[in-house]
């Protein structure tokens, strides 16, 4: 037996995962993804699972930035029911297809307006069992018609405005669905669709589903792992910069690929660091997939036959940059 059969059966097959949908610029935000965890010396590659009308030249560009290509079948909720879902959510129901990628034991879902700064591949070695996944934070108008934003409590700072004593005990930690760490499973799978079947749509579609299938098994992670953005000024005081992992480009008028700085708080300074950030590594041609040496590894759709794939080996790599 070769040594790298050896090696193909001992590795635990990992990669990361996003959702793609549609022909606009979402592509973008994905190729800014593969190169940004290049840099951060993932060894692990990106699996982009997209929808059928992501046209061919989008495809063809995320193959030749090492991206492994998967296309899904959209996932609608109940007929009739899709207006209680936020019409931009709805197509976020298809990312349940991502739990039939079985050939993966374990995958860390990013949305496709994440950037990595720095390397998350321990991320991986979270015990199995889990989902994990980063508090959100309601303190944002997308949540204007929870009971929670009316109420003024958030959990991200549960002590300042208390959840009122007359509607029982406070909700349970809610989990911002762009990042978690799964395990794809054929039972997983079929009791996701079986019980989408049987759920009327909320405000948060796929996301609040998500939390709510998953409410036994949600561990929260520090919030470097998916820092999203309006916690720079709605929770100052919970953010160190210097310590994210993980930016996720959530807020209106964030996206670094639209950005324009006109929508509230785009002003601010740290906001445009961390644009000119996304842009640096978009735009850094060394990054691309054609101009990596071999030896570094990465994102290689082979490469769990890579000594490299060790994720132990790749703890604490602290050379990559900080996000701040
Ligand atoms: O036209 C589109 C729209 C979305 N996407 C994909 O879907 C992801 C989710 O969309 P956004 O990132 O624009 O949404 P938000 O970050 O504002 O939404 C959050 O809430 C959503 C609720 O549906 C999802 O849970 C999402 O993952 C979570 O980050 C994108 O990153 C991208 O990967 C596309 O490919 N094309
Ligand atoms: O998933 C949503 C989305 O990312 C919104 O932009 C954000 O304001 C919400 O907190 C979050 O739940
Ligand atoms: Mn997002």
């Amino acid at each position: 037996m070769s040594q790298s059969a050896v090696a193909d059966e001992e590795v635990p097959n990992r990669a990361y995962v996003t959702f793609l949908a549609g022909n606009g610029d979402y592509v973008k935000g994905v190729v800014g993804l593969v190169k940004g965890l290049r840099k951060a010396g993932s060894v692990y590659p990106l699996v982009v699972a997209i929808l059928p009308d992501v046209p061919k030249e989008h495809r063809d560009i995320l193959e030749s930035q090492g991206c492994i290509v998967r296309e899904i079948q959209p996932v609608y909720p109940p007929a009739n029911h899709t207006q209680f879902a936020m019409a931009y959510y709805v197509i976020n129901y298809s990312k349940l297809r991502i739990w039939e990628f079985v050939e993966y034991d374990k995958m860390v879902y990013l949305d496709g307006d994440i950037q990595v700064f720095e390397n998350i591949d321990h991320l991986f070695d979270s015990p199995n069992g889990y989902l994990y996944a980063v508090m959100d934070c309601f303190c944002e108008k997308t949540w204007a018609n929870s009971p929670q934003y009316k109420i003024g409590y958030c959990q991200q700072c549960p002590e300042k405005v208390h959840w009122p004593a007359k509607l029982g005990s406070p909700p349970p930690p809610y989990f911002n669905a762009g990042m978690f760490v799964f395990e794809p499973n054929p039972f997983t799978y079929h009791d996701l669709l079986q019980t989408l079947k049987i759920t009327t749509p909320t405000s948060f579609a796929e996301q609040d589903f998500l939390n709510s299938f998953f409410r036994n098994v949600y561990k929260p992670i520090p919030p470097v792992y998916n820092h999203v953005l309006a916690m720079l000024w709605r929770h100052p005081e919970n953010v160190d910069l210097d310590k994210v992992k993980v930016v996720h480009y959530c807020a209106a008028g964030s996206k670094p690929w639209r950005y324009t700085g006109e929508e509230e708080n785009m002003q601010r300074e740290d906001i445009k660091v961390l644009v000119k950030k996304w842009w640096e590594i978009y735009e850094d041609e060394s990054l691309d997939y054609k101009n990596c040496r071999p030896e570094q590894g990465n994102m290689k759709p082979l490469v769990s036959t890579l000594p490299a794939a060790n994720p132990l080996l790749q703890q604490g790599n602290g050379s990559a940059p900080s996000a701040a």
